[in-house]
Parts: C-alpha cells; structure tokens; sequence
C-alpha cells in the first residue's frame, strides 16, 4: 500500500522546489552571524561549509583560538582546512580538544588507536559513497569527526556533506507531524556485519546491540531540529509495520540528496575536514578506482540524541 504517495509528490514536486528551499537557515532564527578574529572564514556556501585559513594546526590552539573553531563549526556545521601536514598523534590531538575520542571496533587503525585509516585503492573499493551519520549504531554517536588527506587521487574522490537541519526544516509538515516523535533503530550489522564469521558477528552483536534514537534531534548546542536518520545504519521505525517504515525511511533518506542543502569539497594532500556529525551528513565519491586514496579520521564523541 503506498501510505506515502501524496508526501512523495510533495517532496519531488513542484511546489516544494519553489517554497521552503529558498528560505534555508544557516544559523537559528533571529541569531545574526558574528566576525571571526583569529583565523580567515571563507563560506563555502550560504548554508553549509566553510574554508579556515590563516590557521596551522601544528601550532597549540589556545583557548580563544578554540572558542572561535567551535562557534564557526557550530554555524557552518562543516569546517575545511587546507595544508596542514600534521602528524597522527597531532591529529588525535586536535580533535580531542572537543571531547574523548572514539576506538573504532570495526575499521582499521591509523598512527595512533584513536585515528582510524582509510586506505583505497586497486583492491580496495570506496565504499562510503552511501549518505550517512557517523557511528549511529552506538548510544552516544559521534559529535563530529576530524577527516584527513594522506593520499589523494588528482582529480576525483571528493566528499559532499548535507546540512540535515536544512533537510528536517523543508520536509511538507504532514511529513514532521508523523516524525517529530518517532524513533528509529540503528545497527552497525548491515555494514560491518558483511562477511563476518558468524561467531565473531553474535559476540559483536551482543557487545553493541542495536540503539534506538529519535527520528529527529534536537542539536544540543544550537537547538536546532536535525533529520537523523541514515541509509547505512537505520533499520526501520518503530511502531510502524515494515513497509511502511521502509517507504518513509526512504523518503527521508533522498532529503540527505537535494543539491541546495550540500557542499562539496575537493581534496589536497593535508587538507581537513572537520564536521558536525549531529548537523550533517556526508558521501564519499567513488569515483577514483583503482587509484590510490589514503583517509585518516577520528570520531568524537557525542551525547545520547534527544
Ligand atoms: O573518505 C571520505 O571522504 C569519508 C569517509 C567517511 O565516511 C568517514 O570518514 O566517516
Ligand atoms: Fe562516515
């Protein structure tokens, strides 16, 4: 039964793209945008995105420092930098300043534990070319992730991030009144658990059993409502039968790929991408095979979405 078909024709139709698209928010209603003083802001777009220059993050990030990093990736809600050739251990470091950092129980290690590597090429296929939230699967996902170029492609292999506060405001209201209070269940089983040996998936299974979290989150800082639910990790909506969830699920999985509410960027040998986990989403282009492409990441982490 298609339950949703008229929420379908409101999402791809018409009268959508003419409307709340063109009214698209960066920052919370009636909040005016403040200057930055110690390092150079460059929007990448009006919504989502933003180049930090005149910033070396081999030097200590002082406190003041700090405080404008936090406000503009608050605002901008993805922060790119660019030639920094920074060590492992400087990265895990930068990226602890926002909180404990996460061991990943699944992905290969990089330097330090606490950076995971991405490591692509010949015979390693991208495989992050899915719109996700990172580490959802767990209580606490992450607040952000801190993602470094070792080796890149020369052309080829960006990443694209979706402002998810910007997806939840421009969903038809008959679409927010059936999910404001709904919760969904994330589990790391579909990705993680291919190929496992079937002893080793049960323990992992009973080591992080699935979560539930709410469809939408209230963002713990700017009180913005975010979409959070994604193609990788969220199995279904509870209280609805199966095909339903599945048909709302996958409407609200397309909002992650309407172009006005992305940026995309282009990667350089020590460039980062520091990103608000509970803000967006994000999609790794696989478009390089079989060429190299070396990525180091560490995930913060976040508090349990409400
Ligand atoms: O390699 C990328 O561009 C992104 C991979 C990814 O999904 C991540 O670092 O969380
Ligand atoms: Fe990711």
């Amino acid at each position: 039964m298609a339950v949703y078909a008229t929420l379908e024709e409101l999402l791809t139709g018409r009268d959508l793209n003419a409307g709340p698209r063109h009214r698209l928010r960066r920052l919370p209603e009636g909040e005016q945008p403040c200057a930055y003083e110690l390092f150079t802001v460059t929007p990448s777009t009006h919504l989502i995105g933003a180049e930090i220059s005149d910033i070396d993050l081999r030097d200590p990030v002082t406190p003041e420092v700090f405080a404008e990093l936090d406000r503009a990736l608050l605002e901008f809600k993805v922060l790119f930098f660019r030639d920094q050739h920074i060590t492992g251990a400087q990265h895990r470091d930068f990226a602890k300043l926002w909180g404990e950092l996460e061991i990943h129980p699944f992905l290969p290690q990089g330097e330090v534990p606490e950076i995971v590597r991405f490591e692509k090429g010949a015979d390693n296929v991208g495989v992050e070319n899915v719109w996700h939230t990172d580490v959802t699967w767990r209580e606490r996902p992450a607040l952000g992730s801190v993602l470094r170029a070792v080796e890149v492609p020369a052309a080829g292999g960006d990443t694209c991030f979706a402002d998810m506060a910007a997806a939840y405001d421009c969903l038809p209201k008959q679409v927010k009144e059936r999910i404001d209070d709904s919760v969904a269940v994330h589990d790391f089983t579909l990705p993680f658990g291919i190929g496992m040996d079937p002893e080793k998936l049960k323990e992992m299974q009973e080591k992080y059993p699935a979560v539930e979290h709410p469809v939408v989150r209230t963002h713990p800082r700017t009180g913005r409502r975010t979409l959070f639910v994604n193609a990788i990790f969220t199995t279904h909506i509870l209280g609805l039968p199966e095909d339903e969830s599945e048909e709302l699920l996958k409407l609200l999985f397309k909002q992650a790929a309407v172009p006005e509410y992305q940026v995309r960027f282009k990667w350089a040998a020590g460039s980062i991408a520091f990103w608000d986990n509970r803000a967006v989403q994000h999609y790794a282009v696989s478009d390089y095979f079989p060429r190299r492409r070396v990525m180091e990441r560490a995930a913060i982490l976040g508090d349990r979405p409400r």
